[in-house]
């Protein structure tokens, strides 16, 4: 158990804490992502929990002790980094061991660990390669290999499969996750990456400006965001926040819309359509500037009410319409999110 109670982090005197006060537990095997944009202070939490950056304020505890002053390698954690740091003089095994040779760990411990990890991260045909021979997922794979065998129960990973391309990070992250799975460990994972988020993590913990801003199982993120930072972090295309709901009403844009006027209201782009499903489906008059034909969807992008901002709707197969003028698209009710003005989630209550 990782327990982080109100911790805080300053890196000058002079300048505003970087994390402010964050406080969460983290349950053995479990697979914990901390995901946010950049500059939100993901990276900075995994440090502290693995001892390379102090703690300014608050407690860490793993298992039950008291963690903040103890070095990094007294915490029975390993690390991967995003650049894979491995050696290139040694072979992917030489690597593999490093960590065990320098702890003296007996040869045949060593020999079994490293058999196990090659197996594992299927790279037994590539033992005596280098690194300069490897590709970056295969250099990726040995850098896993080496937190495996180092026998910790926790592993930290900052954005491990950044430099990946595209097809490789989403075949990498079934493999860590089925790995992880498998050995029953505790994986804290860092990503801006919204759907590494949601594909791997077990809970998500969402972070801005050093601030939580929800932690959940990736389901409850998509259906029960607590507010519009995380209700647009989650989805793609990103859901549409609009504002001014008394306005649509006094230009008669929005044609059936009792809505609260301190409400925000949120449409995921999915949840239009451009028939009329039921008699209370919200209609709206959508100033249509542009479409694109993706292939299973239409993607629609236009104005509301002559607003600045431009919403997006996405609707199922080629849609029948043409831009530069006004189209009616219809949203059902339960698929509404409805937020104060502030941007905190109000409960969705049927209008
Ligand atoms: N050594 C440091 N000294 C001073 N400020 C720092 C230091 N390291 C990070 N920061 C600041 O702390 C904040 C959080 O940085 P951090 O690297 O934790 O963010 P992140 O969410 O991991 O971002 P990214 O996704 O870009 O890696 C940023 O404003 C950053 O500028």
């Amino acid at each position: 158990m990782i327990e982080l109670q109100h911790i805080k982090k300053r890196y000058t005197e002079q300048d505003e804490a970087v994390i402010k006060d964050v406080t969460v537990s983290i349950t053995p095997g479990e697979f914990f992502v901390m995901v946010g944009p950049s500059g939100s202070g993901k990276s900075t939490i995994l440090r502290m929990i693995a001892g390379l950056e102090s703690i300014t304020g608050g407690e860490l505890l793993i298992d039950g002790e008291r963690m903040n002053d103890l070095p990094p390698k007294s915490r029975h954690l390993s690390m991967v980094f995003q650049n894979y740091a491995l050696y290139p003089n040694m072979t992917v095994s030489e690597n593999i061991v490093f960590g065990l040779k320098s702890r003296k760990v007996d040869r045949a411990t060593q020999f079994q660990r490293l058999s196990d990890a090659l197996t594992m991260v299927d790279l037994t045909d590539f033992s005596s390669r280098y690194p300069r021979e490897l590709s970056g997922g295969q250099r990726q794979r040995v850098a896993l290999a080496r937190s495996i065998v180092s026998g910790a129960d926790i592993i930290l990973m900052d954005e491990p499969l950044s430099n990946l391309d595209a097809q490789l990070r989403e075949s990498m992250r079934y493999e860590i996750k089925a790995l992880q799975r498998k050995l029953g460990i505790t994986v804290i994972y860092v990503t801006h990456d919204q759907t590494e988020a949601m594909t791997m993590g077990d809970r998500v913990m969402i972070l801005n400006d050093g601030i939580v801003q929800q932690i959940g199982t990736p389901i409850q993120l998509y259906q029960v965001p607590e507010n519009t930072f995380v209700a647009k972090f989650f989805g793609t295309p990103k859901m549409n926040v609009i504002p001014g709901v008394t306005d649509w009403q006094n230009h008669g844009v929005a044609i059936n819309t009792p809505f609260d006027p301190d409400a925000l209201v949120g449409i995921r782009p999915q949840a239009a359509h451009i028939n009329q499903e039921n008699k209370d489906d919200l209609a709206i008059s959508l100033w249509l500037a542009s479409m694109t034909y993706i292939g299973s969807d239409t993607l629609l992008f236009g104005t509301i009410n002559n607003r600045d901002e431009t919403v997006q709707f996405k609707i199922k197969g080629m849609a029948n319409l043409s831009s530069q003028q006004y189209v009616t698209i219809y949203v059902s009710r339960e698929d509404l999110y409805y937020f104060d003005l502030a941007g905190q989630a109000l409960a969705t209550v049927g209008v």
